[in-house]
């Protein structure tokens, strides 16, 4: 069943509004990391929930209790659950998608405020934190949702919402939450399939279905000494120093070709099987759009397949950053008293944020004993999420690889995502539902990082794939 030409037209004849949402959207810092911006996190909550209340969605705001990050207990932002339509005749989907944000500044190199969205009208570009990851996609679902609401017509699915404001912070508290809805009687009983926009194309010019993502165990190393900071002059080789002893410990996990060096957490993967590499080599990929989506030269390998391995079926180890180091302008000579290296493992099955930290732990340890420092090692794991792979001959890839036809007159790729969605794995496990992801962004759409943009052709032509994708998964032939 394709979706009705009015409602094609509907999305291109309001893109101008739809893009003025999506600024006052990326105009809430919500940025679930930086307790300084909580605030803003519930602001969002508050914005997104009015916005689907407008379009008949009854929701409920669940509190997801509180949590301590950086040594200060919070409240967590609530969780937005909601449900429109209950026709027994028709398939339930439910929609997942999170309204905060990474952190960003101006100073780490944006070329305009983050939090204003600015639109290149020489290039569609829409340049706003969130605009690609995870906003831009949330909107698309309420655009769909506006028509059906201002025309009368009815949805050609159930639909239930989960909407999370931790995600990039580990979807605190929804694990639990989604386990509880999902038995009978909650507010997920009865879903069918799931359906997640939170994730890229590989390029910027085929559409992509994905049926696996990395899992993830983010990881803080403290280490410290002295009471205080001290000046370099005076006890510059005359104590152990904190951060010396942490960039050795930090340059001890990987290799510079991305070798993980911790024993036993590469070995865990299995090696690829006799004819894998065609699953990669079919892939519309290139060298080129890697190293352009980086901006340099600086590709691990020149070969397609190995790198796309090293992304989607291969761990990755990465070192995020040193807290408590000093970074400002000018030569300060100081001696950090405390300071925190954090590093993230990218996980694949079977790998667990459970299986990998006592190899973690481990191995800190014995490595921090080879320094003979006598200095303090604290290993803290933030947070963490599983891998998750998913059935991709299931009807609920049928109807996304049906709408993406009918949308963008092209074949998608079937991709597995180098990032991680904590709860995506918990939705399939909890519900027995299979789950799609269904991207609307491009590959170089920069998320996480400076000047992520979404550009308007993704926001607008994405908005039709996500309806399309209700009308087909209404038409396809499956459970229901
Ligand atoms: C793929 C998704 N849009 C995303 O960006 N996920 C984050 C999740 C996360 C986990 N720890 C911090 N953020 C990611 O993959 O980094
Ligand atoms: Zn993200
Ligand atoms: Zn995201």
């Amino acid at each position: 069943m394709p979706a009705p030409p009015e409602f094609i037209k509907f999305i291109d004849d309001n893109a101008e509004n739809f893009i003025n949402r999506l600024a006052e959207a990326v105009a809430i810092p919500s940025v679930s990391g930086d307790a300084k911006y909580r605030q803003d996190v519930f602001k969002m909550a508050h914005w997104l929930n009015a916005q689907l209340n407008s379009y008949g969605v009854e929701t409920q705001l669940t509190d997801l209790g509180k949590h301590v990050m950086d040594g200060q207990e919070l409240q967590l932002p609530p969780a937005i659950l909601g449900k429109i339509g209950n026709n027994p005749n028709k398939k339930t989907v439910l929609i997942y998608g999170h309204f905060d944000v990474q952190p960003a500044n101006l100073s780490d190199g944006w070329s305009s405020e983050p939090f204003v969205l600015t639109i290149n009208r020489e290039n569609g570009q829409l340049v706003g934190r969130g605009s690609t990851d995870d906003k831009g996609p949330i909107l698309g679902w309420l655009n769909v949702l506006q028509y059906h609401a201002e025309n009368q017509k009815d949805l050609p699915v159930n639909i239930k919402f989960c909407f999370e404001g931790m995600e990039e912070t580990g979807s605190e508290g929804l694990d639990d939450l989604v386990k509880k809805e999902a038995q009978s009687g909650g507010w997920f009983d009865g879903v069918d399939c799931v359906c997640i926009s939170d994730n890229y194309w590989l390029n910027t010019r085929t559409p992509v279905l994905t049926y696996g993502l990395r899992g993830i165990s983010y990881y803080k190393i403290i280490v410290s000494g002295p009471s205080w900071d001290l000046h370099s002059g005076s006890f510059g080789r005359t104590i152990h120093e904190p951060m010396t002893d942490l960039v050795i410990l930090m340059s001890k996990l990987v290799d510079t070709k991305g070798h993980i060096l911790i024993p036993g957490v590469d070995e865990m993967v299995p090696s690829a099987f006799a004819d894998e590499r065609s699953l990669y080599e079919k892939l519309d990929y290139s060298i080129e759009d890697i190293e352009a989506a980086a901006g340099a030269s600086i590709a691990l390998s020149s070969d397609k397949v190995e790198v796309l391995m090293g992304r989607m079926r291969s761990p990755s180890l990465s070192l995020h950053g040193i807290e408590g180091a000093f970074y400002g302008a000018g030569g300060k000579t100081v001696i950090p008293a405390k300071v925190a290296g954090k590093f993230s493992i990218r996980l694949v099955p079977p790998q667990t944020p459970e299986n990998i930290a006592p190899l973690v732990n481990k191995y800190l340890e014995a490595e921090f004993a080879k320094l003979g420092s006598k200095n303090k090692l604290v290993v803290e794991e933030v947070h963490g999420g599983k891998p998750w792979l998913a059935d991709l001959n299931h009807w609920n890839f049928e109807a996304a690889k049906a709408a993406t036809r009918a949308v963008y007159k092209q074949e998608p790729d079937m991709t597995r995502e180098g990032g991680s969605i904590p709860v995506t794995l918990t939705f399939a496990e909890a519900l027995g539902a299979n789950v799609v992801l269904l991207p609307m962004g491009r590959g170089d759409d920069g998320a996480h990082s400076t000047n992520e943009k979404l550009d308007r052709s993704n926001f607008i032509e994405g908005s039709k794939l996500l309806g399309t994708y209700l009308y087909e998964l209404a038409a396809v032939q499956g459970k229901k």
